[in-house]
């Protein structure tokens, strides 16, 4: 779902990430970890081509799409459906005075979903055009979302000031699911959360993998977070990956200074 080789960041000419390889497959979870600065996001937002004032070079594919060289209608048909990004706050990108249920249909509506091929012998649509399958099926899509992340339907009549932060996050990440995302790309999904809604967001996130067969890349400054959930690990340093590996190996045994380093700043 993820292919990087040799991708090179740079910011007026200062290398800010130098990412030689980075896979990440259905059903897998991969973290990027370091301290702020290390160059993490950069790396994920290039993902998406969402660097627009960086010289960026190397090979990028993510769900089929050649990121660096595609035009921006294909950058438009993988970003916000094929591939999720969730960030570290979400409610603030969601509307104040809008109830979840109106905006993830207002979302779900533009990406096209829950459209059905309209009957060709109906006699009121040209044939091969498609038409909204009704405020039911949409229903059903939003409820079965919100379920798979371990929130209740009714939360879809809330407004965002009436969820906790853990509820956000999850509700971004039904977001995701409705649309049918097979990415999920997160900058730092638990650190603005208590260490026991944390558990919760990782415990969903486990789930989406297993179940789902979701592509997960995790930026994270949080070791502890990383080794309950990512399959494999990067770790940067001032734009370079230094270490990079199975997480187990690499946080039971890390062979690089900077490493040992992260982990001996664990709490
Ligand atoms: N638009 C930009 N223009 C210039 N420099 C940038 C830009 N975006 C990021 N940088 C620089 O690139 C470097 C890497 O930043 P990045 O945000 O990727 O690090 P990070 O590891 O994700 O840190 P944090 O956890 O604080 O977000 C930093 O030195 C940052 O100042």
């Amino acid at each position: 779902m993820i292919e990087v080789r040799g991708l090179q960041v740079r910011y007026g000419g200062r290398l800010v990430a130098d990412v030689p390889e980075l896979d990440v497959g259905r059903g897998e979870c991969v973290a990027i970890v370091g301290e702020s600065g290390s160059g993490k996001s950069t790396t994920l937002m290039s993902l998406l081509g969402l660097t627009p004032d960086a010289e960026i070079s190397g090979h990028v594919r993510v769900c089929g799409v050649d990121v660096l060289t595609a035009p921006p209608r294909r950058l438009r048909e993988i970003r916000g459906a094929r591939v999720a990004l969730v960030m570290q706050t979400p409610q603030a990108a969601l509307s104040p005075a809008t109830r979840l249920g109106v905006l993830m249909r207002r979302a779900l509506k533009l990406h096209g979903v829950g459209k059905v091929p309209s009957s060709p012998t109906d006699g009121t649509s040209p044939q091969g055009a498609v038409t909204h399958g009704g405020k039911g099926r949409l229903d059903e899509i939003m409820g079965e979302a919100v379920e798979a992340v371990m929130l209740d339907r009714e939360i879809l009549r809330r407004y965002p000031h009436e969820i906790s932060g853990g509820q956000a996050q999850r509700f971004a990440l039904a977001l995701a699911i409705a649309l049918g995302a097979e990415v999920i790309l997160a900058d730092e999904p638990t650190s603005a959360l208590d260490v026991t809604v944390q558990a919760e967001v990782v415990g969903v996130l486990r789930r989406l993998r297993a179940e789902r067969g979701l592509a997960l890349l995790l930026v994270s400054h949080d070791l502890a977070l990383v080794s309950t959930v990512a399959d494999r690990v990067l770790v940067m340093k001032d734009g370079v990956v230094v270490e990079s590996g199975p997480a187990a190996k690499v946080l039971a045994e890390p062979s690089h200074p900077y490493t040992r380093e992260l982990l001996e700043a664990l709490p």
